[in-house]
């Protein structure tokens, strides 16, 4: 079955002259249709894991493989071109160019990954994902004159507008009050549930709750996992978030 697996995965920045081995020999395995978030202390390599597993940073050391193709022997050209097609992204510094309207934006990576896809196809997907996520009022707004919200669901729109197999996200609903972090989380739970794989990281234990398997990563490497399964009725949500509560007690969190 296809996934994204991770086999010895070290980061290592040099500031000043002096190490820090961010990331040391991590190993994980995404499954393609899975949702998984990353936990842990402040500063223990979270972000460095998702730009590292998704090409956006090297890897010092260790193998990625995304999908059946080895992320470290592909030139930067071929990286670039698997981001846009196959990956979608998620962060908080949501790279929205704020000279262009909210749809031009969520279509801007479908023109820049398949110049010769009929250009109509690529508006009636831009359509109905701005319809699933509720802005479809908004598409001609500028990205400053959007609620955090519905910006975030405009990057949403835009990480799915290539079909990814896999989204990543930073800290997706870091920004966010609770209502529109729950709605945001209902619809990459949504996403998830039509097939696409997720991996996100996040500090807040009701979004990571929604998520079929949660990893704990401390001092650069993976120290625990829970396995709390798909999240399909809101009826078991306090169940799982007490199981986390729990887990994550334990591991000193
Ligand atoms: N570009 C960089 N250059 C040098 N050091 C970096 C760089 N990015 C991250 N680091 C260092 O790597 C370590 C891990 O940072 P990272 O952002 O991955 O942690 P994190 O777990 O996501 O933290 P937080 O929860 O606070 O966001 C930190 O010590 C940080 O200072």
């Amino acid at each position: 079955m296809e996934s994204l697996k991770v086999t010895n995965l070290c980061k290592t920045y040099v500031v000043n002259k002096r190490q820090n081995n961010v990331l040391r020999n991590v190993n994980l395995e995404i499954q393609a249709g899975e949702m998984v978030a990353i936990m842990g202390p402040s500063g223990s390599g979270k972000t460095t894991l998702l730009y590292t597993v998704s090409g956006m940073d090297d890897a010092t050391a260790g193998k990625v493989n995304f999908f059946g193709k080895e992320l470290t022997m592909l030139k930067p050209n071929e990286i670039s071109d698997l981001r846009l097609q196959e990956m979608g992204f998620v962060f908080q510094q949501m790279y929205m160019l704020k000279n262009l309207s909210i749809y031009d934006n969520i279509i801007l990576p479908a023109y820049q990954a398949n110049q010769k896809k009929n250009r109509h196809d690529i508006q009636e997907r831009a359509k109905i994902l701005m319809q699933k996520l509720g802005i479809s009022d908004v598409s001609d707004n500028g990205v400053n004159e959007v609620s955090g919200g519905q910006l975030q669901r405009a990057c949403i729109c835009r990480s799915l507008i290539n079909q990814p197999k896999i989204i990543f996200a930073d800290e997706p609903t870091g920004a966010l009050n609770k209502q529109n972090s729950i709605e945001v989380m209902d619809e990459l739970t949504r996403i998830n549930v039509e097939g696409t794989s997720i991996m996100l990281v996040t500090h807040d234990m009701r979004v990571a709750s929604k998520c079929e398997r949660v990893l704990y990563i401390e001092d650069g490497n993976i120290r625990d996992e829970i396995i709390l399964g798909k999240c399909i009725s809101t009826s078991d949500i306090r169940q799982r978030e007490r199981q986390l509560n729990e887990w994550l007690i334990k591991l000193g969190w």
